[in-house]
């Protein structure tokens, strides 16, 4: 693929980050193929997203997600519709805990008794607190399992910012950011994530009529992002995407070997002006009823869990796209907390531990994924992640 030519600033010229909390190679552990030292102590930090919990919480939530990015006001309105459809409440927390309950057991199972750790970038419980709880329970050195697979800016370098910032927030003269951290590497090509994907996959044709099953079409979904943060994504550009086509390759391969699938773009935000990747889901499905398609199964490889982007975009928006064009619909789960998923993210856990092969989304290129227009100044930085108290 071509080498980027988007602006990005070059290593060395980040005034606004201290260089001893660099983003890259996360937040001052030493390089990743070292084993862990023996005694040190650790933990598991899930790092997520996070989501509002009731009314009062959507509009600060949505504040805090796109403060400085440019987001119309219309959108974000549209979007907290869809939140108060739900009661305010996203899904996304529980489905984090469930996650976490099931990381404990499998770690337990194994006789690991590290403890685990949660915290996120736009809501409570925020990861600058949790980062202070590790320091003071102790705990010296933190792998972090961000609930993205993927590159991208989004799903990547900002989970790396996220951290940085919280060690900054934690930073004292006798403290120097609390633990060292190492993210855990993307894991859309690990054969859990793929396994819990391809059951899915497989589960939600089952649901169609017998006579439409085998000739429906299989379409793999992701989250759109900017075509300048596409162009960017990974150390020569473009890894979002074809980290996509990577992980659905593998799922369809395990179910329906050498059918065709297609991978197309839901939850476009942002001004119309600035091009997203495309096509949207909904356009999609238009055209296949164009050209005689008559069922379509939907897997939304590109997310972890079923949160609110799964079950508005999906479940209510693409399903009313599908009747309405006539196509029978059915939404395959996202890998949530299928054994074999967090039985693999154990397996990234012990691979680190042991130094293995370093890989990306763990030691990243410091220009990787880096978006000019998705820089925040001092003052968004220190504000993202809270709650506006004015
Ligand atoms: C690549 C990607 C992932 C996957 C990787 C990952 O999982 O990290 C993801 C996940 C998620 N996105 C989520 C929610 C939102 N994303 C927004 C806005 C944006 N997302 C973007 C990209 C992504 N987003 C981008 C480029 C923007 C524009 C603003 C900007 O350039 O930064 C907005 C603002 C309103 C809007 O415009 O839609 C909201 C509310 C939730 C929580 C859902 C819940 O509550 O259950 C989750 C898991
Ligand atoms: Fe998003």
């Amino acid at each position: 693929m071509p080498r980027a030519t988007v602006d990005i600033t070059p290593e060395g010229q980040r005034p606004d980050e201290d260089p001893s909390l660099a983003v890259r190679n996360n937040g001052g552990a030493p390089p990743s193929t070292e084993p862990a030292p023996a005694g040190r102590r650790e933990a598991l930090l899930l790092l997520s997203f996070g989501g509002p919990e009731g009314h009062d919480d959507v509009m600060p939530f949505l504040e805090n997600v796109t403060r400085g990015r440019g987001i119309p006001r219309e959108r974000l309105e549209e979007v907290a519709e869809h939140y108060h459809h739900f009661g305010g409440v996203s899904p996304i927390n529980d489905q984090n805990k469930a996650l976490i309950a099931a990381l404990e057991k499998e770690l337990s199972a194994a006789g690991s008794d590290l403890p685990v750790y949660w915290g996120n970038r736009n809501w409570a419980p925020y990861v600058e607190d949790t980062w202070a709880r590790m320091a003071e329970d102790g705990i010296e050195h933190v792998y972090v399992l961000a609930t993205s697979a993927y590159a991208s800016f989004s799903g990547c370098r900002q989970y790396h910012e996220d951290i940085a910032r919280a060690r900054v927030a934690t930073a004292s003269p006798a403290r120097p950011g609390g633990p060292t951290a190492e993210k855990l590497p993307h894991y859309y090509d690990t054969p859990g994530f793929v396994q819990a994907n391809a059951d899915a996959l497989a589960a939600a044709l089952a649901t169609l009529p017998a006579e439409l099953r085998d000739g429906a079409r299989l379409v793999a979904t992701a989250h759109s992002i900017p075509d300048t943060m596409a162009a960017v994504a990974g150390p020569d550009g473009h890894a979002y995407e074809a980290e996509l086509m990577a992980a659905a390759e593998r799922v369809v391969a395990q179910v329906a070997p050498d059918r065709p699938f297609d991978l197309v773009w839901q939850s476009r935000s942002g001004p119309p002006s600035v091009p997203w990747l495309e096509p949207d889901v909904n356009d999609h499905l238009r055209v296949l009823a164009q050209a005689g398609e008559t069922a379509v199964v939907l897997f939304p490889v590109g997310f972890v869990s079923d949160h609110l982007e799964v079950i508005w975009d999906l479940d209510n928006e693409a399903k009313q796209t599908a009747e309405e064009v006539g196509l029978a619909f059915a939404r395959a789960a996202t890998a949530g907390t299928h054994p074999a998923f967090v039985e693999s993210m154990r397996g990234l856990l012990e691979e680190r531990r042991a130094g293995g092969l370093p890989r990306l989304g763990t030691d990243c290129p410091a220009s990787c994924c880096f978006v000019q227009s998705h820089r925040r100044s001092p003052a968004d930085t220190a504000a993202n992640g809270r709650p506006q108290l004015s």
